[in-house]
């Protein structure tokens, strides 16, 4: 066993198990009837609203993007973590600045095992300048890409589009299981706030103190997550609350209901709770793109999804201030819990 800085060690509760259990993968959803029987969808429909309900988290396949822009963008990735340190902290986040590289983010106050890149999908993108309620105030902010490797840049936009298609898909098939029609959700969008992130794992000398992410949710309506070869996502299984390995399927891309999807459907797809495992030798890429909606949406409980016997179980809240909370929440390791869903909960 190796030193690791204390600020990694996780609680003995949230340590990972030795062996994670994969017996049973999550669901795996073939989308090729959106291109064959784009008029008969219900099948689809079906299984997708049976995998948001039962599990939160499905895997996608015959998705319609192309595996040369994933393999570029992947391969970017691997260019970029292995940069010299100066040439990434020269597109370092800051307090002002939630983009670019970092390498010292905390979930729930424990620090992660990982260095992450991120970039917002619109540039330049208007949010709430400060988390705090009263201050109306708003920040453009800008993308920071690296000058030294400039096929960053091009992959992640390449890639970037193809996922948004891809999200766009999914939120018409979720609000048709919802019962919904298939466009209730997309006005949510004209101004969205939706962001990638590149994940980098190094090889951990301590797997089983620490983890790659922490126990967490995703805040956003959804996640399209693109992992390597090397398995790490652990999802909580909602039958019996054990973490189940997400077992690798070549060229699949996992997909989860985040916490606006579980306020909008009023919890009848919950957002469910992952976390990452390291591991001593093999390093570990993944890319999640996290569809979320314009700053100034207030998120709550659909109305065609309430009444008398099912009331609202949220409160309502702006979606801008959320997020500025969060960020601030995550840039510091605060003494408090971060701001969640649950805080809002009726
Ligand atoms: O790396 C992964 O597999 C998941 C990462 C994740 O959950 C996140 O970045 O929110
Ligand atoms: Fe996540």
């Amino acid at each position: 066993m190796g030193e690791v800085d204390p600020a990694f060690i996780q609680a003995l509760e949230h340590r990972p198990k030795p062996h994670s259990i994969e017996a049973q993968n999550i669901p795996l959803i073939d989308l090729s009837p959106l291109i064959k029987h784009p008029d008969s969808l219900s099948g689809l429909v079906v299984e997708i609203g049976d995998a948001c309900q039962n599990w939160g988290f499905f895997q996608v396949i015959n998705h319609g993007v192309p595996s040369k822009c994933r393999q570029k963008v992947e391969s970017a990735a691997r260019k970029f973590f292995a940069l010299p340190k100066e040439e990434k902290r020269k597109v370092s986040r800051d307090e002002g600045n939630p983009f670019g590289y970092y390498d010292s983010e905390h979930t729930k106050n424990v620090r992660d095992w990982k260095e992450v890149f991120d970039f917002a999908v619109q540039n330049p993108i208007i949010i709430p300048a400060s988390h705090e309620p009263a201050d109306m105030e708003m920040k453009e902010l800008f993308n920071k890409w690296p000058e030294s490797l400039p096929e960053l840049r091009e992959a992640c936009d390449e890639h970037t589009a193809e996922m948004e298609k891809l999200a766009f898909k999914l939120l018409e098939l979720i609000a048709l299981s919802l019962g919904l029609p298939k466009d209730r959700l997309n006005g949510f969008f004209k101004d969205q706030t939706s962001r990638v992130r590149l994940n980098y794992y190094p090889p951990c000398p301590a797997p089983h103190l620490t983890l790659g992410v922490g126990r967490h949710k995703d805040t956003g309506v959804l996640t399209i997550l693109a992992q390597d070869n090397v398995a790490g996502l652990e999802v909580k299984r909602k039958t019996d609350g054990q973490w189940i390995l997400v077992k690798p399927t070549p060229d699949a891309y996992i997909i989860n209901v985040g916490d606006i999807f579980q306020v909008w459907s009023n919890d009848k797809y919950e957002s469910v709770e992952h976390r990452v495992v390291v591991n001593s030798e093999k390093e570990r890429f993944s890319i999640p793109y996290f569809l979320y909606p314009s700053h100034y949406t207030w998120v709550e409980p659909l109305e065609e999804l309430i009444n008398e016997q099912n009331p609202a179980r949220f409160k309502r809240y702006n979606w801008g201030k959320f997020r500025a909370t969060r960020n601030y929440g995550n840039l510091k390791k605060l003494n408090v819990e971060n701001i969640q869903i649950s805080h809002f909960r009726i």
